[in-house]
């Protein structure tokens, strides 16, 4: 089996709220170099861990993370909609393989993602339906949240399951890092929120446009200054980005749920996709970062990020 990790923020505000040109030109370079990473690495199975926003996991059962043996992403901001070419057959296999080594992990056969998922695929592959992908979602989001060191459990067992694959495996990673997008939360809600929380009535297209808008506007006033969220924390994503790339992940072990939240903000927690891929990667031996990006972009609510890994 040969192993490699690829970690990108996504935002669903990239195209709607840029920032400055140079700003732009850099961000296409780290990821002009991540896609000639992984074209050079040609995956033939991609593991990809990623957050949802409300669109398919919801509080009626909201479970730490889950792999699907199918999913199908509902087309949020503009991203891709349709089925995700999931390979059921090495779903089926981690799965088992994860459960097999005692972590409890939930399954769906027929997951519905969002721009979490489909953002990353569309970036590095040009489409949701391009590459055999193994969809984990890592809830990143919704509290209550676990130890980040039952991530870690889940990213290594993960690893060690695609091992037996015997496959050029990319463990990819979707989300973070410091951000505080205006993502509702349950608790305190008014009841009709609290209820489109629990039950995840699909809203209307009207309701969606108002919903997207919302996050639009909160960009704009993240980028302005004029805004109550939790800015975006340099020195929080670099101590993140030295951890992953000094192989030190049980570092993250003491991360606090709380203390996260409160040094990168209500959405930081979707740092924990990272952190289960590079768990991925080291349980299949040793590993080298061999690119590394970052830049706060509050016109895009992000704490951006893009880095690639591979076996020694
Ligand atoms: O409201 C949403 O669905 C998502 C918002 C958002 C904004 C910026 C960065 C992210 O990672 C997000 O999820
Ligand atoms: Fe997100």
């Amino acid at each position: 089996m040969t192993a490699a990790a690829v970690g990108l923020s996504h935002s669903p505000l990239i195209g709607k709220n840029d920032p400055e040109a140079d700003v732009l030109a850099r961000v296409g370079k780290a990821v002009d170099g991540a896609k000639a990473f992984v074209r050079d690495f040609d995956p033939e199975l991609v593991v990809l861990y990623a957050p949802d926003h409300y669109n398919g996991f919801f509080y009626k059962e909201m479970p730490p993370f889950c792999l699907a043996t199918e999913a199908h992403a509902v087309g949020d901001f503009g991203s891709q909609a349709g089925p995700l070419s999931v390979d059921t057959d090495a779903a089926r296999a981690l799965a088992q393989g994860v459960l097999d080594r005692g972590v409890d992990l939930t399954v769906s056969a027929r997951m519905t993602v969002d721009h979490g998922f489909a953002q990353p695929l569309e970036v590095l592959f040009g489409g949701i339906d391009r590459v055999p992908v193994v969809p984990v979602f890592v809830n990143g989001v919704a509290t209550p949240l676990g130890p980040v060191s039952r991530i870690r459990a889940l990213g290594t067992a993960v690893g060690e399951a695609a091992a037996a694959l015997d496959r050029r495996v990319l463990f990819l990673a979707s989300g973070g890092l410091s951000h505080d997008p205006p993502v509702p939360v349950l608790d305190g809600a008014p009841p009709r929120v609290a209820d489109a929380l629990i039950e995840g009535r699909p809203p209307t297209p009207e309701q969606r446009a108002k919903g997207e808008q919302r996050v639009v506007q909160a960009g704009r006033d993240y980028a302005a200054g004029s805004t109550a969220m939790i800015p975006v924390n340099p020195a929080w994503d670099n101590r993140l980005l030295d951890h992953l790339e000094n192989g030190e992940l049980a570092e993250f072990d003491s991360w606090t749920v709380a203390g996260m939240a409160r040094e990168g903000g209500g959405s930081a927690h979707e740092v924990r996709s990272w952190i289960a891929a590079f768990a991925s990667l080291a349980a299949t031996g040793p590993y080298a970062m061999t690119s590394r990006f970052y830049e706060p972009i509050p016109a895009w609510i992000a704490g951006f990020a893009v880095a690639t890994a591979r076996e020694r």
